[in-house]
Formats: C-alpha cells, sequence, structure tokens
C-alpha cells in the first residue's frame, strides 16, 4: 500500500513539475527568445539588415544637397586614353598641383609609397606641394600576412604635405561604405581621417615612425557619412583638362579640391546606399559632413551592448506583470518607443542608435505569444476542466460539422453515450471530491479508448460521449465495449453499485448521414439506447435498436 501511495505521490509530482514548467515556459518564454535574439543582435555589432534599412532610410530623408565648397578632379577614362596608362609619371601630379593653386586645399587621394624609377619626379612632386602649400596625403592600412601594416606616402612627400591622414572606411554586413573613423593608427589612433584633415582643424599629423607600433589598428570617433542627396554630385573636372588649362581656373578658386581615380576598372569603387561611387567622392562626401556639423555620431561597442541589453532585460523583468490580454499592445507600444528613439536621436541630436532589429524582435515577439495564447484560449474554451476531454460546446461543434457533408453525400457516424451507474449513490457514499476523481478516471479511460478521428467529450454531469466520424458498426462497437470493460477493470469500489465496483452504460447508435441528417435524432437514438441498457440492469452496451453486449459478469 506504502509503494502505491509512494508511486503515486512520484507520478504527481513528475506531473506537477512538468505543468509548472510549462506554466514557467509560457510566462517566460518569449522574453527569452527576445533576449536571445538580441545577444545575436548585439553580436552583430547592432547593424543588422534591419537597422541599415532604418539608417539609409533616415539618412535620404536628412541629406542635404552636394556642397559647392568641394571640386572633384577626376583621373577619368578621357585623361587615361590622352595621358597614357596608369601610373603616370608624377612630374604630371606636379604640373597638375601648380594648376590648382587658388584651391584652399588640395586632397591628393593618390597612394604614392613607393619610389618612381625616376627620382627626380618624386622630388619634384614635393616641391610642388610646397608651392602650394596646402596638399593633403592618404595613409592606408594593409594587411600584411595577417596584420596590419600603415602603408604611408614617400618620406620627402611626407615633408612637403601640409597634413595627412588615413584612408580608413568600414564595409557592413551588406558590403556597402557608409562609416568611418574620425581617427585611427597602428597600435593608437593618431591619425586623423584624411576626409578631415583637409579641412586643417584636426591635429597635425605624426611622421610615420615617430609612434609606438603595437600590433593592431587602433580606431575612434566612428562616424555615418550623410550622404548628398541627388544624382548631380560635386563639380567635376577632367584631371587632363586641369593639366592643359592655362591661367586661373574659375572652378577651383577657394575650394577643396580632391584629385582621385573615377575609373571603374581601377579598383577604386564601392558600394554606398545611395550608389556606386569612387572613393574620392566617398571622401569627399565624409569631408562635406564635417564642414557641415553633419556626421552622424554612433555609440561604441560597449554602449551599444548596454543600448541593445537594458530594454530586452526590461522586457523580461515587466513582462510577468502585464495581463496576457495586454501583451500585445504593451509589446507594439515598447516597438513604437524603440523606434522612436531611434529616429529623434537620429535628427535632433545626430546620433544613430540601431534599435530597429530590437523593436522587430519585440513586435514579432508579441504577436507570436498573442496567437499561441489565442490559441490556447481557444482550446481551453473546447475543454472539460475537471477531465481533459471536450466539453459540451465542442461535442457540439465536432457533431455539427461531422454530420453536414456537402452535396448530399452520407457517410456513416458512429455515436455512443456513457453514463456513469449510480453515480448519485457514489457522490451520497464518497463525497462530491471523490466522485470528481471518478469523472477524472473515466475521462481518462475515454481519452485512451478513443481513435484518432474520434471525439471523446464530457456532455453533462456524468454523462460522455465518443463521437467516432466514419466509423463502421464494428469499430463503433468495439469502442464503446472497450470503454465499458476498461472502467470496470479499474475496480473503483462502489459499494452501492451491482458488483461493488464503478461501472457505466453505454448507448450506441452508428448508422449514415448525408447532409439532412439530423443531429438531434441521432442523439435521440443513442440516448435511447443509453436508456435501455440502464433498464436492462445497468454496466452493458446497449446499440440503438438491439442489445450487442450481454450483462457483464461484475454486474450479475
Ligand atoms: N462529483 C460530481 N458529481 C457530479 C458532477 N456532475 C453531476 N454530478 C452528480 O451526478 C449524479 C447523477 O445522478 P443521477 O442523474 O441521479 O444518476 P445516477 O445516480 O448515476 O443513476 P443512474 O444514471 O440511473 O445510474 C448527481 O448526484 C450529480 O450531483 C460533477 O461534476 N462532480
Amino acid at each position: 500500500m506504502r509503494l502505491i501511495i509512494m508511486r503515486l505521490n512520484s507520478k504527481r509530482s513528475r506531473y506537477l513539475a512538468k505543468h509548472r514548467t510549462l506554466a514557467w515556459l509560457r510566462r517566460h518564454g518569449m522574453p527569452i527568445v527576445v533576449m536571445l535574439l538580441t545577444i545575436a543582435v548585439i553580436l552583430h555589432q547592432g547593424s543588422t539588415r534591419i537597422d541599415l534599412w532604418l539608417l539609409d532610410g533616415l539618412s535620404e530623408l536628412k541629406a542635404s544637397p552636394s556642397s559647392d565648397d568641394i571640386v572633384i578632379v577626376a583621373i577619368d577614362e578621357r585623361s587615361l586614353s590622352q595621358l597614357g596608362s596608369w601610373p603616370w609619371p608624377r612630374e604630371l601630379h606636379a604640373h597638375l598641383l601648380d594648376r590648382l593653386h587658388g584651391a584652399r586645399a588640395v586632397a591628393l587621394d593618390l597612394i604614392i609609397a613607393d619610389p618612381s624609377p625616376q627620382p627626380e619626379s618624386d622630388l619634384e612632386l614635393a616641391r610642388a606641394m610646397r608651392r602650394h602649400g596646402h596638399v593633403y596625403l592618404p595613409i592606408v592600412v594593409e594587411n600584411a600576412e595577417g596584420k596590419p601594416k600603415e602603408v604611408a606616402p614617400l618620406p620627402a612627400l611626407v615633408a612637403a604635405a601640409k597634413g595627412l591622414g588615413t584612408l580608413d572606411f568600414e564595409r557592413d554586413s551588406d558590403g556597402l561604405i557608409r562609416r568611418f573613423y574620425l581617427h585611427s593608427g597602428l597600435g593608437a589612433p593618431v591619425w586623423p581621417a584624411f576626409a578631415t584633415s583637409v579641412l586643417g582643424t584636426t591635429r597635425k599629423a605624426v611622421p610615420p615612425g615617430s609612434m609606438a607600433t603595437l600590433d593592431g589598428w587602433a580606431r575612434s570617433g566612428e562616424r555615418q557619412i550623410p550622404y548628398f542627396s541627388g544624382k548631380v554630385g560635386y563639380p567635376t573636372l577632367s584631371y587632363v583638362d586641369v593639366l592643359g588649362s592655362t591661367g586661373n581656373i574659375d572652378a577651383i578658386q577657394g575650394k577643396i579640391v580632391y584629385v582621385g581615380v573615377t575609373v571603374r576598372g581601377m579598383g577604386d569603387v564601392y558600394r554606398t546606399p545611395v550608389s556606386d561611387m569612387p572613393g574620392v567622392v566617398i571622401n569627399a562626401a565624409a569631408t562635406q559632413g564635417a564642414m557641415e556639423g553633419s556626421l552622424i555620431k554612433t555609440l561604441d561597442a560597449d554602449w551599444l551592448t548596454w543600448l541593445l541589453l537594458c530594454p530586452a532585460l526590461l522586457w523580461l523583468l515587466v513582462h510577468p506583470f502585464i495581463r496576457p490580454t495586454s501583451v500585445l499592445a504593451v509589446g507594439c507600444g515598447a516597438a513604437l518607443a524603440l523606434l522612436l528613439c531611434s529616429v529623434t536621436a537620429y535628427f535632433a541630436f545626430r546620433f544613430w542608435l540601431p534599435l530597429a532589429s530590437l523593436a522587430l524582435i519585440l513586435l514579432v515577439s508579441v504577436l507570436v505569444e498573442s496567437i499561441i495564447d489565442q490559441q490556447r484560449f481557444k482550446k481551453l474554451a473546447l475543454t472539460d476542466a475537471l477531465t481533459g476531454v471536450g466539453n459540451r460546446l465542442c461535442f457540439n461543434e465536432s457533431f455539427r460539422s461531422a454530420i453536414n457533408m456537402p452535396n448530399g453525400r452520407q457517410r456513416p457516424i458512429g455515436l455512443m453515450i456513457l453514463d456513469i451507474d449510480n453515480f448519485k449513490l457514489y457522490n451520497d457514499h464518497f463525497g462530491h471530491a471523490a466522485g470528481d476523481d471518478v469523472l477524472r478516471r473515466v475521462g481518462s479511460v475515454l481519452l485512451a479508448a478513443c481513435p484518432r478521428k474520434g471525439l471523446a467529450a464530457r456532455i453533462g454531469g456524468e454523462e460522455f460521449a465518443i463521437l467516432l466520424p466514419g466509423a463502421g458498426k464494428g469499430e463503433m462497437n468495439a469502442v464503446a465495449e472497450s470503454v465499458r470493460a476498461n472502467l470496470e477493470a479499474l475496480r473503483i469500489p462502489h459499494p452501492a453499485n451491482g458488483g461493488g465496483i464503478v461501472t457505466c452504460s453505454v448507448g450506441v447508435v452508428c448508422r449514415a448521414v448525408g447532409a439532412e441528417g439530423n443531429q438531434r435524432e441521432l442523439f435521440v437514438e443513442a440516448d435511447e439506447a443509453l436508456y435501455e441498457a440502464k433498464k436492462n440492469g445497468r454496466n452493458q452496451v446497449r446499440v440503438a435498436g438491439r442489445t450487442i453486449v450481454p450483462v457483464s459478469p461484475a454486474a450479475a
């Protein structure tokens, strides 16, 4: 006896543990999914496609036209066809610089790191740079066997340059260039960006070699480039035209002049949210942003982690206190608030907060949660809370849809109605709570015996039914008899019933019905059969019109 109680206790605690786990998962499952997805977004450095998509949309809204203060001198197809293939003798660049004397600054967007075969031409270029006085050169970072390596211009050019700056743009996950760094360098971010160095507002460039060279490329001051609107772009002169000009060139007077390659085949054209752009134009856009104060600031990695983690954590903490019916509204409100934060920070403070993916995760999670809840509520509305079988509403709906065949077609329907014998006496003897236990066990017997295509339901106080669409008479009768026999086999003590145990009587009807099939008729037939079973001594199955199972020996 003790062993049985222990087994029952362990079964019960397993059942409770399972249900506690399910309830916990229902309460916290979706917020945990939100948290896990947020961590994935953090690992993605907050630049998922949805964030980039929002960023591009905002940039487009905020974009201003290209500045007239910047002019591009393009090494274009025409210049190449007239001046010969690349690289050109460096005296040509020296001559070009002499034509650009009216320019406020010249950004020579070319990497001149190797000495030319004629050393005199390098010196000629250095002299031209000195004559001009406002020529800026780029430093690039190269990957040398897995380690970053600074590639600076020739020392004679470095000495002649007004300033140096790094070309340090970052490709986003979609391969587009949107951001650059105000400072970067090997070991420490000591160099200004090339795009901002030409404004002369950043600190003076340090000659290469004078800084500590630690492993690793260091960066600071990440900024998003606000690309200009429209397709016009910066005023552009062909390199060969500038070289061939005599006298002052009006277009460059007092302007910042970028000299760079615009020919696609020379590997200096990149994808941007606006269009494919030569590197020189991307630099010019970054310079314009710095000039107009419209560069968009971003958060560094630590702040970004907190920015994304905090709302997800808050949702995890607050979620259990939100009523299930309000989760959808609160979640949608929170997602909208996150988006508004992003938009406001962008327009009011020129700050990019990548919160769009988190907003989307939240939105999808509350939608999924509300769909799951709806399904659960629907299931609860159709389930009998005491026994776990279908309730009367579920039975009526299944009955109606099983009977209503299209085009007057007919199909067999099996229906059995079960009533516990002398149940009132059981309640009177053992109490209502014990009666409830019996009802629960009858429910389990029905669920075990009911085929998958059928429905087991509690249709009244101690009245149950099994509906079996498409069942033949043999199958239906077998199901009915197995329910009766299985309940009898449980041998639940019931001193006031025949045989001293709980038994049931069952009425069965099985026949073909069509569109005109009458639910009530079928039900009355089964009920009459049940009544016959009761009248005939209980604990038996009675088929409408005839008895198929003799009175059980237990009831005899
Ligand atoms: N414990 C419990 N009893 C219920 C529930 N619903 C109905 N009953 C009881 O079921 C009993 C049904 O009694 P009767 O309709 O007189 O039928 P019976 O005693 O089973 O007699 P026969 O059907 O003729 O064998 C009543 O005492 C109801 O109170 C319920 O949810 N829980």
